[in-house]
């Protein structure tokens, strides 16, 4: 007999695998439709491509760095990006008064812990965050561990020191923080690597596909981020964190096809990022398990 399909509680709705690949299909219209504004603050390295990500979801981009942009983005945009890679003496101010102005408005926001461990103004803006509860917190495997470790949550990891920007941790050993995280922020987590996972705190999604050259182009990540929250525009934070993972999986794997290496991938990846069809992304392979 082949096993029964896992069903969960979502938003106290039983759902299973279809009805979570409607969910991701009707994000991924609705997004093309509405083609909604997700503004960011983001790093300097990979700004050009998480704004390019985003467009070639259907989504709109706006970059800013001062505090009263950030607030003024917090009531335009759907919802917001705040990627940490490059810190400047004006986030102490520009990242506090935005999450302050998100959680005062109830609007999502999508967090990439980009380099926790290294800096005071890093740390101390992380730490605050807390407070602010992000929808969904996106990063690679130490950065889920290094955030539940500074927000004293259950990690099963002892990773609090100073990292770079790249993971040295599985995905596997994330999976304590990450669920941890979502149940306390009461949002989703996304961490990403060969196999990534996806979390809202009750269920956990695993998610295969992408590419070997995804890590070898700075801003997969961080593109990544973007894209959620041009997905939670239009969608719960837990769905928005599987259609970005999903749909970078599926142009990863098409991308690769047709490059020779990082350079043409990148190019290839915007083209199949922009060409994912609803149905296509929705079948990308992924699998349910419960917590
Ligand atoms: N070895 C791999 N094989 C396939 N896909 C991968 C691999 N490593 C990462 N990915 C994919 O690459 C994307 C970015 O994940 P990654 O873990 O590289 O982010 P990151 O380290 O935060 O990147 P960055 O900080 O450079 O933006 C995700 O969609 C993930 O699924
Ligand atoms: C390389 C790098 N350094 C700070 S942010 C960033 C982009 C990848 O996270
Ligand atoms: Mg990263």
């Amino acid at each position: 007999m082949p096993a029964a399909e896992p069903v969960f509680l979502f938003g106290g709705i039983i759902m299973g695998k279809e009805e979570l690949q409607k969910a991701v299909r009707e994000a991924v219209q609705r997004v093309r439709e509405k083609n909604p504004m997700a503004p960011s603050i983001t790093n300097t390295v990979t700004i050009n491509l998480v704004a390019n990500a985003q467009l070639a979801v259907g989504g709109s981009a706006a970059m800013v760095y001062m505090p009263d942009e950030g607030e003024a983005m917090a009531q335009l945009g759907g919802a917001m990006y705040i990627n940490m890679g490059t810190q400047m003496p004006i986030y102490a101010e520009t990242l506090i008064r935005t999450a302050r102005a998100l959680r005062e408005e109830g609007k999502t926001w999508v967090v990439d812990p980009v380099g926790i461990g290294v800096g005071g103004l890093r740390m101390s803006v992380l730490k605050s965050f807390k407070e602010f509860k992000p929808g969904v917190v996106r990063g690679n495997a130490s950065e889920i561990i290094a955030l539940a470790n500074l927000w004293g949550l259950e990690s099963g990891v002892k990773n609090d020191g100073v990292r770079g920007v790249d993971a040295t941790d599985s995905v596997d050993e994330a999976g304590a923080a990450a669920v941890s995280v979502a149940r306390f922020t009461g949002g989703a987590v996304a961490v990403s690597g060969v196999r990534d996972l996806v979390t809202d705190g009750k269920v956990v999604v695993r998610c295969d596909g992408g590419s070997k050259f995804l890590p070898m182009i700075t801003g997969a990540g961080c593109s990544l981020g973007g894209v959620v929250a041009v997905y939670a525009c239009c969608a719960s934070p837990f769905i928005a964190a599987l259609t970005g993972t999903l749909v970078y999986n599926l142009a990863g794997e098409r991308a690769e096809k047709k490059s020779e290496g990082p350079g043409s991938f990148q190019v290839h990846f915007l083209d199949e990022l922009y060409k994912a069809s609803a149905e296509e992304i929705s079948v990308q392979s992924f699998s349910i398990e419960e917590e």
